[in-house]
């Protein structure tokens, strides 16, 4: 794993964030953050609680806005979009799971990852063809028929990354993913996570306060009061 901010880098990264500031009250949850995510890379975002690392994720993804800065997706002012053509592109580009996955109770684990793509207009038999591969990948296949409530968390978060990837999206927002697993779990989660981001050519941002799970990643940026700092300074 290399270490590193924005510089460095030749291609073209495929979501640059600038100078992001966003107030949460009267907390500066981010005082001018800059970082890139290349295609197809892994990249860690750690950093102590409260350093801005969830805000940081969510203003990439498109879930937040910021009061100031720019968050440029392939060429396009993310923070700009309209409302509707920002949900439309997070549907079909993006991806996210959450520390605790997220799933939708009431529906089976297969039902869930075969969701996105109902919603993107495949229909139900080919959803669900599909969505059994993805448990497959992740492991979980055996849990198909079950509801997030009958799964282990290591299992239900399993499924959350199939959802999350189930679509084939440019990029994957994850947010301290396996914070509420065992070390166990936890391997296996990121083991699928990794392999198949990999296979895929899937760009991960990986949100986590876990040297461990930071180890999978490609690079590592780190967070301190609201800014990117460079790995090794002391506070
Ligand atoms: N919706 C909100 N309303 C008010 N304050 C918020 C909100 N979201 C975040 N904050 C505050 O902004 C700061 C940064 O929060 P953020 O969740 O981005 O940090 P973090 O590094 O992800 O923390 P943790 O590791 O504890 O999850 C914190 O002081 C937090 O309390």
């Amino acid at each position: 794993m290399t270490s590193g901010d924005t510089n460095g880098t030749t291609a073209e990264p495929l979501l640059a964030a600038r100078d992001l500031v966003k107030v949460h009250g009267r907390t500066e949850a981010l005082r001018g953050a800059s970082v890139d995510l290349r295609a197809g890379e892994i990249l860690a975002v750690t950093g102590a609680s409260g350093s801005g690392k969830s805000t940081l994720l969510h203003c990439l993804a498109g879930i937040v806005r910021p009061d100031a800065g720019s968050v440029t997706y392939r060429g396009e002012r993310l923070h700009k979009l309209p409302e509707k053509r920002l949900s439309a592109l997070r549907r079909t580009d993006f991806g996210v799971v959450f520390q605790f996955g997220q799933l939708i109770p009431e529906l089976t684990a297969l039902d869930n990852v075969a969701l996105p793509l109902m919603l993107a207009g495949t229909d139900r038999a080919e959803a669900r063809a599909r969505a059994g591969e993805w448990l497959e990948r992740f492991g979980v296949r055996g849990q198909g028929e079950s509801r997030p409530g009958e799964m282990s968390g290591g299992q239900a978060q399993r499924v959350a990354l199939a959802r999350a990837l189930v679509t084939g999206p440019k990029a994957v927002f994850a947010d301290e993913p396996t914070g509420a697993l065992d070390s166990l779990a936890s391997e296996q989660a990121m083991t699928a996570l990794t392999h198949t981001a990999r296979e895929t050519g899937t760009a991960v941002l990986l949100v986590t306060h876990d040297a461990q799970v930071a180890a999978y990643a490609d690079r590592e940026v780190q967070l301190r009061d609201g800014a990117v700092t460079p790995l090794g300074v002391a506070a």
